[in-house]
């Protein structure tokens, strides 16, 4: 699994450090002061990390041992560098380097496509070549972020440079299509936001934390520029096109039966690499469900990325809520009104892996909202604080050690919510779902054992009564039991609130 410090080792890339930047409220103009805080998001001096110099230091050790550095000779499958052999990096980049007036790939971006070309073949990180790259990585975007000129938005005939074609999706800001890159012949993805609908400032920071982010492995690559169209109608930036569904298509495909274990936990390495990465950058998605992971491939669940980074922010910025409740939205999101202001937090995140994970699983979401208003979660949240012992029926599948999971990600205490790292070490290691048993398996060892050590007890106590009678029987005596206690503890707690009001 790879933890942030790895990736960042991996790419070989100084990583950048985001200055805190004052809260940005969602709802604001484009003022100055505005345009100046979404791009001190990515101002700052690269930091040398502590595994950097300890990559060094065993350089050195290996040297003077006369041995060779690990991380270059390990690999059986390691590949030439650039100077030895240009036929081996990608075509990609090859057919940039081939146009300077390239509009997606320009220099900056043909270096990191190399850069990661390297990263994924484990050429180590320490040479000339490689230092080479950094810097114009890091003279590409990363440095430029701490200026307060804007990056400029280039005007762009779409005709002329792409034939788009079908649409590939909607959201609330914008639409996604497929176009080919008439030079390259390369499909892209382009993201167009319409104007005036869309507020510059929230293009300009959907685009920044898009391309911030690219470098990671599970995370949609975003090809370097802002751009709107000619006639104006339109901002747009260009991603890699995903050539398959997203996860939530995927799961539709399975009429409700979800993907099964192995393949969550395959999407789930994935898609929490990504989150760990951004938490451990303090931002926070805000945005996460299942149409906004792309699954690449058609069956294996092997390449598998996060996008849609239009609501990310930074931890602890305050934003105003704005938003219609959706399955994936953590308790305390649906108890907000609109315009109440929010301080955006990590745990959010971790609430709507809990959903994605129990729809992998069972191919449906748990309830349509997290209030006590929706019967589902209403049951789910008396079991979670005892209030009832009996577990909703729906996660009877899941193993302790699942349901620990879900108690530490569909909490409606956010504090005590797991954080992504927690997450992937519980989904990577443990079960999740109980062994299958034979079905009234328990009813039939029930009746034996009680027929077999008291037989005369058997036909008279009340308890053994209940254990011999017919499993449909006992089944809706229990619900009934259960809707009894439920519905008491209900009106129970509206009595507490009406005299709390009336007080009040
Ligand atoms: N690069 C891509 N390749 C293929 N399909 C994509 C790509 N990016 C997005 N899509 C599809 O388009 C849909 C909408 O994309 P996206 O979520 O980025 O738009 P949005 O306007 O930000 O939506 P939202 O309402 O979630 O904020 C996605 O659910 C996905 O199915």
């Amino acid at each position: 699994m790879e933890t942030l410090g790895r990736v960042w080792n991996r790419l070989s890339i100084r990583r950048p450090t985001i200055a805190t930047p004052e809260p940005v409220e969602e709802e604001d103009d484009m003022t100055p002061e505005k345009t100046r805080e979404v791009f001190q998001m990515f101002n700052g001096t690269p930091t040398r990390r502590k595994s950097e110099s300890a990559h060094h230091h065993r350089v050195v050790l290996n040297q003077l041992q006369n041995h060779p550095p690990r991380n270059a000779t390990q690999s059986p499958q390691r590949q030439p560098r650039l100077s030895e052999s240009s036929a081996d990096v990608p075509a990609s980049a090859i057919r940039r380097n081939s146009t300077e007036t390239h509009v997606f790939g320009n220099r900056a971006h043909i270096h990191r496509d190399i850069v990661r070309f390297y990263a994924c073949n484990n050429v180590p990180a320490c040479s000339n070549e490689d230092e080479r790259i950094n810097t114009a990585r890091r003279n590409s975007l990363f440095v430029k972020r701490g200026s307060v000129t804007m990056e400029p938005i280039k005007k762009v005939d779409l005709e002329e440079v792409y034939t788009v074609n079908k649409q590939l999706g909607t959201g609330r800001f914008g639409f996604i299509k497929l176009a080919e890159h008439k030079q390259s012949k390369q499909r892209i993805a382009i993201k167009f936001f319409p104007r005036p609908q869309t507020k510059q400032a929230d293009f300009v920071r959907e685009y920044n934390y898009s391309f911030f982010l690219s470098p990671h492995q599970n995370i949609i690559d975003t090809y370097e520029g802002m751009f709107q169209s000619s006639d104006d109608t339109a901002f747009f930036f260009v991603q890699e096109f995903c050539p398959r569904a997203s996860l939530r298509e995927a799961v539709e495909a399975t009429n409700q039966a979800g993907i099964g274990e192995v393949n969550t936990k395959k999407v789930f390495a994935a898609v929490l690499s990504a989150i760990e990465f951004m938490h451990d950058e303090n931002l926070v998605h805000r945005n996460l469900k299942a149409e906004n992971i792309l699954i690449f491939d058609a069956n294996d669940y092997s390449k598998v990325k996060v996008t849609d980074f239009g609501l990310t922010r930074k931890v602890d910025t305050t934003v105003k809520y704005l938003e219609y409740v959706n399955n994936y939205h953590a308790a305390e999101l649906c108890d907000t009104v609109v315009n109440e202001k929010l301080v955006v937090n990590k745990s959010t995140d971790i609430w709507a892996l809990g959903i994605i994970f129990f729809y992998c699983m069972k191919g449906k979401f748990p309830w349509q909202k997290a209030s006590i208003m929706c019967k589902p979660y209403w049951e789910w949240e008396q079991w979670l604080k005892r209030k009832n012992p009996a577990l909703p029926k729906k996660f009877n599948p899941f193993s302790e050690k699942a349901l620990k999971l879900f108690k530490k990600s569909l909490t409606p205490r956010f504090k005590d919510r797991w954080t992504a790292k927690d997450m992937r070490k519980c989904l990577a290691k443990e079960k999740l779902l109980k062994s299958v048993k034979r079905p009234d398996e328990d009813y039939y060892v029930m009746i034996d054992t009680a027929s077999k050590s008291r037989p005369s007890a058997a036909s008279t106590s009340g308890e053994n009564q209940e254990a011999g009678a017919p499993p449909a029987e006992r089944k809706q005596k229990s619900t009934l039991q259960q809707w009894i206690s439920t519905t008491l503890t209900a009106m129970a707690e509206i009595s507490e609130q009406v005299v709390s009001a009336r007080d009040d």
